[in-house]
């Protein structure tokens, strides 16, 4: 047979007789068909010899089939070593690692609520309702109450003291709302403990059927006896705390410089503890002088009382409830996020698109007004009082939220106590009143950021005059980066509608809107690139808007609060 005579010549090639006796059995059929073409380039070899020689040669000459010049030519070539890096690759993949670690961080977010979480569970003691005795009432709002306990038996004692918790505890038994801030507490443990009261555990009460609602129990360690509101309240402040933070009394005579290096203190520490919430995607919402506690362990002041938080990175608690918000110290936009985005998406778009929310909405600066509020507490005594901080509001407001308005107006006929906290503000050629008016503004997106704030001058040991060269670069690009770049892209605009009719002098309003509307129209190239500029930025604000509102319509379970333990 033909074949045989071709099996010497083609039995190098491992499994090719195998091969070779399949294809001979192989019926005519369509594959059959597609060898036809080489049965005629043979040029009329027709007899069944010929056809089983070149149906051979199909499946059994190795070059004719396997283009061995090809795989000769390529074993030459340098060996490839499976990832080639080109330019754009890096780009692309250097962008998308920048995504998702940009702030709230989605892929650390994954990553603690998949990993972490879990891990957390299987290693942490558990406590029950009755390892604890409750005392001393210590506070009570419309969503529960707070109680210092002490621990009922000494299993209990053992396992807070695996947390490395001596003495007392904080209870409190929340309603629902207590779900999200046993979620607040955990991730604040896990991201940036130091920020906030240490949490040891929380859980949901089981309860008889129908013995009313279901009640969540928080508890932490018990911090300290004094909130910062208790210390403002003292004539003492701020030197009641300086004995607290710094163990003793500094070697300096009483004054508004040796105040000042108090209140530069607490301020470092509120910042750093919402630099810390805010670097996990948290805001907490609610910052007042009545939410801070003084750890008597560390030294620190704490942030407490997350029931109001929003964990931006997943859109919990998203859907912002005026009345958690304590209008003393609520930032007039009162909403963390523009009101272009209402409620809070699902998960997988909340955690895709928390990154471009964040940088649209700047959620973080509600707090960051909050405490700049608290700032002027701690400088000004005559503000420590609830009716004077509701008044200065009012005056704040009438200035259209500009403090340096608000000091024109009020400095005139300022009284010893008002002035002395402008002395304290104006020390080191004012850097104190400059980081307080960048905190104190009306619109977010001029308000600086907790990080940006710890990098202020105003915490340099020496002030302005200690500043060195680079320094003075840096709070010159500081002062640039807190300028409103939308009047920027405003202005830009402007100028483009401007340039648009020499001869009219510019596009009016009513023409720039009717720009968004129009088509495209022939031999007007530059209102044209106007037109799709703003048609373009439309779209998609429009697009993002829409999809939110479809997914937020959509009924939302707190399905994350499957995960808190029952007792
Ligand atoms: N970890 C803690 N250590 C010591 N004291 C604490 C701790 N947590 C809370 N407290 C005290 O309990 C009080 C109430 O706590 P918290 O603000 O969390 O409760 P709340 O029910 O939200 O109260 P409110 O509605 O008044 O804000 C605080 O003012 C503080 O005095």
């Amino acid at each position: 047979m033909a074949a045989s005579g071709l099996g010497l010549s083609t039995s190098f090639l491992p499994g090719h007789d195998t091969l070779l006796r399949r294809r001979r059995r192989r019926p005519a059929g369509p594959a059959a068909a597609s060898f036809r073409p080489v049965t005629a380039e043979l040029g009329g070899v027709a007899t069944e010899l010929g056809r089983n020689l070149v149906e051979a040669v199909g499946v059994g000459l190795p070059c004719t089939v396997m283009q061995c010049g090809d795989v000769i030519y390529r074993s030459t070539l340098p060996q490839n070593d499976g990832l080639t890096i080109t330019a754009p690759g890096v780009a692309l993949a250097l962008s998308a690692v920048s995504y998702l670690w940009a702030t709230p961080g989605v892929a650390p977010g994954f990553f603690d609520m998949f990993v972490l979480a879990f891990a957390e569970r299987l290693f942490r003691p558990t406590f029950r309702k009755d390892d604890f005795v409750l005392g001393k009432k210590l506070g009570e709002g419309a969503f529960g109450v707070v109680c210092k306990a002490s621990l009922a038996n000494p299993e209990a004692a053992e396992k807070v003291k695996a947390n490395g918790v001596m003495g007392d505890v904080v209870v409190k038994k929340a309603t629902e709302y207590g779900a999200v801030e046993i979620w607040m507490n955990e991730r604040v443990r896990r991201a940036c403990a130091s920020s906030c009261a240490d949490f040891l555990y929380g859980f949901r009460e089981s309860k008889a059927k129908g013995k009313g609602a279901e009640e969540y129990w928080l508890i932490w360690r018990f911090e300290g006896e004094d909130t910062l509101y208790d210390l403002m309240q003292s004539k003492e402040f701020p030197y009641n705390v300086e004995t607290k933070i710094l163990g003793d009394v500094q070697d300096l005579p009483k004054g508004i410089s040796r105040e000042n290096k108090i209140i530069q203190t607490v301020m470092r520490q509120l910042l750093f503890a919402l630099d810390g919430l805010h670097s996990t995607g948290i805001v907490h919402r609610d910052i007042k002088p009545q939410n801070v506690i003084f750890s008597e362990g560390s030294r620190t002041f704490k942030i407490i009382d997350l029931g109001a938080a929003a964990d931006l990175r997943v859109g919990i608690n998203y859907i912002p409830k005026e009345f958690l918000l304590d209008p003393r110290y609520a930032a007039p936009e009162q909403y963390i996020m523009s009101t272009q985005t209402p409620s809070a998406p699902s998960v997988p778009v909340a955690t895709t698109l928390s990154p471009v929310l964040w940088q649209l909405n700047l959620p973080d600066r509600f707090d960051i007004y909050s405490l700049g509020l608290i700032f002027l507490q701690m400088a000004f005594p005559s503000l420590r009082t609830d009716s004077n901080l509701i008044q200065f509001n009012r005056q704040l407001k009438r200035c259209d939220y500009d403090l340096e308005a608000w000091r024109n107006l009020v400095e005139p006929r300022a009284n010893a106590e008002l002035r002395r906290g402008f002395d304290i503000m104006d020390l080191d050629d004012g850097i104190g009143w400059e980081l307080l008016t960048s905190m104190v503004r009306y619109k977010a997106r001029q308000r600086i950021s907790a990080k940006a704030a710890l990098a202020h001058p105003y915490f340099n040991r020496e002030g302005l005059l200690g500043l060195s060269v680079m320094q003075n670069v840096q709070l010159q690009l500081f002062r640039a980066t807190q300028k409103d770049y939308s009047e920027l892209a405003r202005w830009v605009v402007g100028l483009m509608a401007k340039s648009g009719t020499e001869d009219a002098g510019g596009f009016t309003e009513a023409q720039l809107q009717e720009l968004r509307e129009i088509k495209p129209k022939k031999g007007s190239a530059q209102r044209n690139v106007l037109a799709s500029v703003l048609r373009v930025q439309r779209k998609i604000v429009k697009t993002i808007n829409e999809s939110m509102d479809e997914l937020a319509s959509q009924r939302k379970s707190i399905w994350w609060s499957r995960w808190i333990p029952r007792e």
